[in-house]
């Protein structure tokens, strides 16, 4: 049995603390907020996982230093990504020399177009940094439908130490050395998945959302694979298997901003109605620094950011997608 603590109370932190709860470990959950934090305490649920209940042997806390001291043998960065750096600075006392954390959240910084574990091992430079990520949502894992994930860690001992930790009969783990692959196809499906629901706000059918999946994953691979990622990473489970989830999913929190947007919301309309929140919005302008930074075309994601940041209608960023120059699908293939 491990002593593992969680930072975050949303709904991801909660899945991943019933998921390492069942696992046999001895699991200890930090909520920022004091708000949330009663509720938690009061009814052992969380308002958008119903029915799940939060087992009296996982300790929940707003006592950041209760959890860190809690968490020896694993800690668990859950919170939404722009509070990842400043959380991870609030925990450097308690973090020892090679402690594991692993980043379960999705995002790039927009200032330093750092990854999450770029800021954290930044912010903790004792730590052993990991990422796990994929096509999971909380409102399956907590409900223990079988769900598959990758981890990604410097050494193939911490990510084997990770796996062993979260695999169980519903949740399987597999591990890589490519943190950095897995950290942008987990942060750019959603800018991704917010394109995809704007079709389905639109009203657009099955056509348009492949289109936007497989071309969006060009977009996602071109821009990775220049910045040292590895192809096999973009097109695994924290890369297309994640984007075809997001995209696809009545779970997604991206997707859904996306739809809202479709329909005619603002950004912030639909951001405030999905209640949870929406990395999408965040990387996208990440996205878009980084497409320029390496001189990567990367069309649905600007089209995105002006949807987003600079009122374009969600009708005519698809109709500018479609009416780009014609070009050939992969430039790689040649034609004898
Ligand atoms: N929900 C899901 O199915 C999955 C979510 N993720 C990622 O996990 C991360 C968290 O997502 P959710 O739990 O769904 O979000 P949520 O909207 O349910 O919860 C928000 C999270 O941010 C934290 N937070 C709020 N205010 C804070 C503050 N002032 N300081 C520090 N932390 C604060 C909360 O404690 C909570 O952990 C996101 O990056 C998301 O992309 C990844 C995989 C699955
Ligand atoms: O990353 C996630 C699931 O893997 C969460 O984001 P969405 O809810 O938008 O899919």
């Amino acid at each position: 049995m491990a002593k593992i603590s969680v930072f975050g109370a949303g709904t991801w932190g909660l899945a991943i603390a019933i998921l390492l709860d069942q696992n046999g470990h001895d699991v200890t959950v930090w909520s920022a907020r004091e708000a949330d934090l009663a509720p938690l305490l009061a009814h052992r649920e969380h308002a958008k996982l119903p029915g799940v209940p939060i087992r009296e042997s996982i300790t929940l806390t707003g006592d950041l230093e209760q959890a860190a001291t809690a968490g020896t043998d694993l800690m668990v960065l859950a919170v939404a990504s722009i509070y990842t750096r400043s959380i991870a600075r609030r925990l450097k006392p308690y973090v020892r020399q090679d402690q594991v954390v692993v980043n379960v959240s999705k995002g790039i910084e927009e200032g330093t177009l750092c990854t999450l574990a770029e800021q954290i091992r930044e912010e903790l430079p004792q730590a052993d940094v990991a990422v796990l990520s994929g096509p999971s949502h909380a409102e399956e894992v907590s409900r223990n439908m079988p769900t598959a994930c990758v981890v990604g860690a410097l050494s193939k001992k911490t990510a084997e130490y990770v796996q062993n930790l979260f695999m169980s009969p519903v949740f399987r783990v597999y591990t890589s050395p490519d943190i950095l692959g897995i950290e942008l196809g987990g942060s750019l499906k959603n800018v991704i998945a917010l394109a995809a629901g704007m079709a389905d706000g639109l009203g657009y059918g099955d056509n348009t959302k492949a289109a936007l999946i497989t071309r969006g994953m060009a977009e996602i691979a071109r821009l990775g694979i220049a910045m040292g990622a590895r192809a096999e990473t973009l097109y695994g489970l924290s890369g297309i298997g994640d984007l075809i989830v997001t995209c696809a999913s009545v779970h997604s929190r991206n997707r859904r901003a996306g739809v809202l947007i479709g329909q005619g919301a603002t950004m912030q309309e639909a951001m405030d109605q999905v209640q949870m929140v929406v990395e999408g919005v965040y990387s996208a302008k990440a996205g878009r620094a980084l497409a320029e930074k390496y001189q990567i075309t990367m069309p649905i994601i600007e089209q995105v950011n002006q949807v987003l940041f600079e009122d374009k209608p969600a009708a005519q960023a698809v109709g500018q997608l479609m009416t780009r120059d014609r070009t050939q699908e992969h430039f790689s293939l040649p034609w004898d």
